[in-house]
């Protein structure tokens, strides 16, 4: 039994990247795999939707009204939720074998985001920066990149791998935005869920979805479980903080993995969970430019 409340019954095929709008009150979402970008409005209760022609994997709100967005042919943003996209960074890798994943902004509004290799037959999968008009490659080793969040003083910058079970940390200057030190947060045995998205709270831990794990695992800064947190549907995929006070926790789930058992036992599954925490959220960066 779980406390976790189906918050929007998006039936999505695989929703990901929730975001929470403070100034709004507004909880985006993606369905990377029906090209979906959502935007529920908590106080109306209503939601929005926009269509786009290939997969969006996550994005970031910007100072304005806006979004930067990365998709699997590359980088893009729009001055509103639906204005035309321009064009920021086309992808130079094989768009056949990978797509952009998961992502989110650091604290000087660098645009972060990692790129899922399909084929897994090799560590193709990067994690690229997006500021001022300029991509950096920060690292290339993963085959899902995943999981990427900061710490609340922004010297500690997470990112996991999702089929490789791995979660890793790197230290973060936050004025000139490198990453170096990789080295291994937390590993999970196989068979019992994986790490996929992730966000860290005001006190600095890491909460993580476990994708095929039906739970979210609350992890301190040392790399301890501290709390689990069971989920509706076999495969969480990301969490977001949100709410008025900033500590509901909203976690987005999977539907098109699911086996017609797992859909008879978790019918809510593709849709976004949430739970009250005892813990404020970090309110997300947004977009610089
Ligand atoms: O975030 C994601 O991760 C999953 C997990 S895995 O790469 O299969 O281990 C992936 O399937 C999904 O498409 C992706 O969005």
């Amino acid at each position: 039994m779980t406390d976790m409340q189906c918050a929007v019954n998006a039936q999505a095929k695989l929703a990901e990247c929730p975001r929470w709008d403070e100034r709004t009150q507004t909880l985006y979402f993606v369905d990377i795999d029906s090209f979906i970008l959502y935007a529920y409005d908590t106080k109306s209760k209503s939601l929005a939707h926009r269509k786009f022609d290939e997969e969006i994997g996550c994005f970031s709100l910007d100072e304005h009204e806006g979004f930067v967005a990365a998709f699997r042919s590359g980088v893009y943003t729009f001055e509103h939720f639906n204005a035309d996209l321009k064009p920021y960074w086309l992808a130079s890798y094989d768009q056949k074998t990978t797509r952009f994943n998961d992502g989110r902004c650091d604290a000087k509004g660098r645009f972060l985001a990692g790129t899922m290799y399909s084929p897994k037959d090799a560590f193709n999968g990067a994690l690229h920066q997006f500021s001022q008009g300029k991509e950096t490659l920060i690292d290339q080793a993963a085959w899902t990149s995943n999981g990427l969040a900061f710490s609340p003083d922004n010297t500690i910058m997470y990112y996991s791998d999702t089929p490789n079970h791995v979660v890793y940390q790197f230290d973060y200057d936050l004025e000139s935005g490198v990453a170096t030190n990789k080295r291994i947060f937390i590993e999970f045995p196989r068979g019992n869920g994986r790490p996929d998205g992730a966000a860290v709270d005001s006190e600095g831990n890491y909460w993580s979805a476990l994708y095929q794990g039906q739970r979210v695992v609350k992890i301190s800064p040392q790399g301890k479980i501290l709390e689990e947190y069971p989920v509706p549907a076999t495969y969480p995929t990301m969490v977001a903080f949100g709410g008025t006070d900033m500590q509901t926790l909203f976690v987005s789930t999977c539907r098109g993995a699911q086996t017609e058992e797992e859909l008879k036992q978790f019918p809510e599954a593709g849709g976004i969970f949430a739970i009250e925490t005892n813990v404020k959220g970090q309110i997300e960066p947004r977009f610089a430019g």
